[in-house]
Parts: structure tokens; sequence; C-alpha cells
């Protein structure tokens, strides 16, 4: 079998007093759309933002690529191929559209705006807009497009479906699918919108107290109401 391009072994960590990840372990192969879902509060933020160092380990290994990166800083891991969109929405609100790209190009030619744009068709119609004045769908696209000019290998996304509307959620869903398509970049994605997560990803995980307690086809899972019912407590429509 093929590498995993993630691998978490036995991974405790959390804050302060409070651990959060209670020995979770998964794997994903290359270019999968892989789907983390659970109730509020189990860990999926938490397990995230350890993939990417920014809260520290306390015990057990993350490997991408095969290679540990448990001990390197997120910037390091951003270097290697981690992409990370925070629940936040990282953008420079006084900035405009382009300036924030131009902000997430780092060693790429200009010319590499051109794919955002490709990908998410209303950024480039509002490219002189400040990041203040978008939309929350836009932000998140601009949020997106930003993470993938560090041409990640792997995306980590942190609820983008967040607070938007129906159609925006379509929308978003869509340029993931054709990002899935073009580039064969996987992606890991924590949603509470657990229905369109499921109908986007391949596999899906179930987190329970910070460890995987389900974890199986995407489209299985949606089918399954049961499960869903135990360890999400919500119906998929
Ligand atoms: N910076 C922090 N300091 C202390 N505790 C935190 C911090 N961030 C999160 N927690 C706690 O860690 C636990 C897991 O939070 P986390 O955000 O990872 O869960 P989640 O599954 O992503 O939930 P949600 O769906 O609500 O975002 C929660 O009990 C939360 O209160």
């Amino acid at each position: 079998m093929q590498e995993p391009i993630l691998k978490l072994e036995q991974v405790v960590a959390g804050y302060g007093p409070t651990t959060v990840l209670n020995g979770l372990s998964f794997e994903m192969a290359a270019q999968q759309r892989l789907a983390m879902v659970g109730r509020n509060g189990v860990g999926k933020t938490t397990a995230l933002r350890t993939i990417m160092g920014l809260v520290p380990l306390r015990s057990g290994q993350v490997r991408f690529r095969g290679q540990d990166i448990s001990a390197l800083a997120p910037h390091q891991r951003a270097e290697l191929g981690l992409g990370y969109v925070p629940q936040t929405r990282d953008i420079f609100p006084s900035l405009s559209v382009e300036e924030n790209l131009l902000a997430g190009l780092k060693r790429r030619p200009r010319s590499a705006l051109d794919e955002a744009y490709a990908l998410f068709p209303r950024l480039a119609e509002r490219r002189r807009n400040g990041g203040a004045q978008l939309s929350g769908g836009e932000q998140q696209m601009l949020s997106v497009a930003r993470a993938l000019l560090g041409q990640p290998s792997l995306l980590l996304l942190d609820e983008p479906l967040e607070g938007l509307a129906p159609l925006i959620r379509q929308e978003l869903l869509r340029a993931f699918r054709n990002l899935s398509q073009q580039t064969g970049i996987a992606v890991l994605i924590v949603e509470q919108q657990v229905d369109e997560a499921l109908g986007y990803a391949e596999r899906a995980l179930i987190l329970d107290h910070g460890a995987v307690v389900h974890s199986g086809g995407a489209a299985a899972l949606l089918d399954d109401p049961l499960t869903l019912e135990r360890w999400v407590g919500m119906a998929v429509h």
C-alpha cells in the first residue's frame, strides 16, 4: 500500500491541565478527502491545530508523508506541504483581496494568483475590494485561496461552511471538488454540516472524547442514522 500522507499515532494533547486528545490515531491516503465529525467540544479543532503544530503534543506522533513532524514548528510544517484554514477565516480585513493573496504568495510568481481566481471567480470580480467588505462566503474563499497559494499537498479545513447560506455552501463545496479533481490535493475537513461534509468526502472519522470511535466510508456513514445519532447527535436530512 502507498504510504499514508498523514498518520497520527496515539496523539495526546490539550491545554494546561485539560487533556483534549486522548490517544488519537488515524491515517489518510494521499489525495483523499476525509471528513472529521463529532459533537461540539470533542476535539476536532484541537486535532487540526495539533497536526499543524499550534497545540503541543504531550505524547504520540504525527507523521506527514512518512516523516515524523512532531517536533517541527508550524511554519516548517507549512513548508513541507501542510495547509491550514482556521475557523476564524484568516484574512487581513484592511487589505484588498489581491493584497491578501499576494501576502500568501511566498516565493511564487504573481501569475499564481490566476489559479486562485480560476478556482473562485468571485474573488477575481472583487479583487480590489477590501477584506472587510467581503461577505462571509467570500472571506472563506479568500482564506482557502490564500492557503492554496502555498501549494500544500494536504489542506486542513476547519468548519469552512460555518455560518454560510446554503447556496454559498454549495458554491464552496463545488470549488473544493474541482480542487480535488484538478490538483489531487488531500483534504481533511472538520464540519458541523455533517450531511454536506459526508457528501463531499470519501472517508469519514467520528471523534468522541478526543479519540476515533468510528471510521469508514463517508457514503456508508451518511446512510447510517443510528451511528450518526449516537455519536454526532444529529439526524442528517
Ligand atoms: N485555548 C483553549 N484553552 C483551553 N481549553 C480549550 C482551548 N481551546 C479549546 N479548549 C477546550 O478543548 C475542548 C475541545 O475543543 P475543540 O475546539 O477542539 O472541539 P471541537 O470538537 O472542535 O468543538 P467545536 O465543534 O465546538 O468547535 C473543549 O472542551 C474546549 O473548551
